[in-house]
């Protein structure tokens, strides 16, 4: 099976390291618009391969689209990160065009692609390659609620003094630090509901602390964050390219679920070789229902700033 991944910077090539490491992939195609560093990370990847015991093909080009031909899965992290301070929603103006330009030349070598979108605002960014692409709502996958639950699961392991392993939470909405949401009410210990374990100031800081997980990690390097986002997005293909019909939070285009149409959000979905092969409803009650409808109203916000591109 080949994947392609465009965008060879942190997040990319960690995408990229984490599918060769995992070993699911025959073939792997690194592209980026700067000149040489997808051949060279492809290049560092390969000398690593008798070490780290994988036999996965990592190919290098600088924005060559001919080389990602029959691209099984395509993941899109080109564009740029947030600084310190900013959010975000605030990247539009210069991913939006990045991602329509990267998407139109992916199609032309790769029709039956399933996308998984990185690159943010990635709601946004997800609504915008599926209107722009016209490719079947299944195969466009926005990556977001795999990164913030598995934040989720870390500050509430970090609160119950354990392993995050024996933690599940999830996190639907929107992927920005004012639009996710964090079903505490689901999530476990071992099973266990954390509602037993923990008190409600504690719950809620962990809240809090899930949803600005991105920003505070951006104010530590600089820059966006790299190792979590990369496996989420390396686990997302895994779902996708092993049909492993796994249940994972991700961006999904809604008609009528969860009360919502015509946007992209995160949402519980089952990701298998037709890419989103089912989304699944949660009954969510009154509040949970109102941060998500509220989570979309922004989303949609968003949407809106995508006019021009889309014309
Ligand atoms: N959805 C998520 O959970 C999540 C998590 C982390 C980062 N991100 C986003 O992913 C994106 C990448 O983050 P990063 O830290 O890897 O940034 P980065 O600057 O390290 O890498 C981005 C790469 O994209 C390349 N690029 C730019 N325009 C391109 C084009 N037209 N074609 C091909 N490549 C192009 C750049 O040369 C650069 O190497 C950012 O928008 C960031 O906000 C999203
Ligand atoms: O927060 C960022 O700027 C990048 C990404 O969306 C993240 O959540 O790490």
């Amino acid at each position: 099976m080949k994947v392609t991944v465009v965008g060879a910077g942190n997040v990319g090539a960690t995408v990229a390291n984490v599918i060769a490491l995992k070993g699911f992939a025959s073939e792997l195609v690194l592209l980026d618009i700067k000149e040489g560093v997808s051949e060279g990370k492809a290049m560092d990847m390969m000398q690593t391969s008798h070490m780290m015991n994988f036999d996965t093909t990592i190919v290098g080009c600088t924005n060559d689209y001919s080389k990602t031909a029959d691209s099984s899965v395509v993941v899109i992290t080109s564009g740029i990160p947030r600084k310190p301070g900013m959010t975000r929603e605030q990247l539009i103006g210069t991913n939006a065009g990045i991602v329509k330009s990267v998407v139109d030349q992916v199609l032309q070598y790769s029709p039956n692609a399933i996308f998984v979108i990185i690159s943010n605002p990635m709601d946004t960014m997800t609504y915008l390659a599926l209107k722009a692409s016209g490719v079947p709502k299944n195969r466009i996958i926005g990556m977001g609620g795999m990164l913030d639950s598995s934040r989720f699961r870390y500050y509430l392991s970090q609160a119950l003094g354990c392993t995050p392993t024996d933690v599940d939470g999830m996190v639907i909405g929107g992927h920005g630090d004012k639009t996710m949401i964090p079903l505490a009410r689901f999530a476990t210990y071992k099973g266990i509901p954390v509602s037993q374990l923990l008190d409600k100031e504690t719950i809620d800081k962990v809240v809090a602390d899930t949803m600005v997980g991105g920003a505070t990690l951006t104010g530590l390097l600089g820059t966006s964050a790299w190792y979590a986002p990369g496996a989420a997005g390396a686990t997302v293909v895994e779902a996708i390219v092993t049909d492993a019909k796994k249940l994972i939070p991700c961006c999904a285009y809604l008609e009528g679920e969860y009360g919502e149409t015509d946007v992209c959000v995160g949402v519980p979905v089952v990701l298998g070789k037709n890419g989103i092969e089912k989304i699944v409803d949660v009954k969510l009650n009154e509040e949970e229902q109102k941060l998500f409808d509220a989570s979309v109203a922004a989303v949609r916000t968003m949407n809106a700033a995508l006019a021009d591109v889309l014309k």
